[in-house]
């Protein structure tokens, strides 16, 4: 899918948000469990329930490898379901050396046919341009992450005093364009949102955290929205898991909706 693509699905749903299918056998409705495949009918039930208001679906891959080869085909399942004009985000966080970087490539553009994939910066240029070869599809690479220990490196100075995250987001633009390449903003960053959108103005960003991690959607869209939206902003946990009960489906429904009729009030305030 291209940017253009991308940007009038927002405008016609009048949202950007994406949801995280972050399966866990543990946390869905225990009804479920005694299907053959539990993960899928979950997902299914919650594919049908949220996709009018969702622009992207990010399955976290970590839940389905957990399963073993189970749990790769309820990936395939799921991803085969998703409608086709909505944004497939692999949320993998792979990148190696290059050979290795374009066989995680394949895995996840060919055999498993996702629009995106994320890729994590630290091994440099050779490790994330393989998956920025595969026409069509997009490398959502790691800024400035929603966690604790984004402390840890990102924000750490580099020469003339910029911090690695500002590195990471002026040297990747030289490997790919707005048209292949994203960044991973945490929602969590308030106003450091500001500065990654300074740094890349035309990018999408994928920006996770608001919800269950506790950031402003607000925020997001004040500091981190441009003239094409320019956000997939994520919420799992506090969609997926609106209740525990036969009832998972409208509950998340409701709060898919309720972030999408905010998210419809600030593309007419800031996307301009
Ligand atoms: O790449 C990501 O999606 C990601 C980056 C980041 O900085 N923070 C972050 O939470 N994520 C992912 O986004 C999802 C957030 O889930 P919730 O906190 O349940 O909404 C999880 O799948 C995380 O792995």
């Amino acid at each position: 899918m291209d940017k253009k693509t991308l940007f009038g699905n927002i405008q016609k749903k009048e949202s950007f948000l994406c949801i995280g299918l972050d399966t866990d056998l543990g946390k869905i409705p225990q009804h479920l469990l005694k299907e053959e495949d539990p993960v899928f009918a979950f997902n299914k039930e919650i594919i049908d329930k949220t996709a009018d208001f969702a622009v992207a679906y990010k399955p976290n891959i970590a839940f389905y490898e957990a399963l073993g080869p189970k749990g790769w085909e309820s990936l395939q399942k799921t991803l085969d379901y998703i409608p086709k004009d909505i944004f497939t985000i692999a949320d993998a966080k792979r990148g190696d050396i290059g050979n290795t970087s374009k066989l995680y490539a394949k895995a996840f553009f060919e055999q498993m046919e996702f629009d995106s994939i994320t890729v994590a910066p630290y091994m440099g240029k050779d490790s994330v341009s393989p998956f920025l070869e595969f026409e069509d599809k997009w490398v959502i690479l790691l800024a400035l992450t929603s966690n604790e220990g984004s402390k840890d490196f990102q924000v750490l100075e580099t020469e003339g005093g910029k911090p690695l995250f500002q590195q990471v987001l002026e040297k990747s633009q030289q490997w790919g364009t707005d048209n292949n390449l994203m960044y991973v903003v945490g929602a969590t960053r308030g106003e450091k949102i500001a500065e990654v959108r300074s740094n890349a103005p035309e990018h999408f960003f994928l920006v996770p955290g608001v919800g269950a991690q506790g950031g402003s959607l607000e925020e997001v869209a004040k500091y981190g929205m441009n003239k094409s939206c320019g956000l997939l902003v994520n919420s799992s946990r506090g969609i997926i898991y609106a209740s525990d009960g036969k009832d998972f489906g409208d509950q998340a429904r409701l709060e898919a909706k309720k972030l999408q009729k905010e998210m419809a009030k600030y593309l007419e305030r800031y996307c301009r």
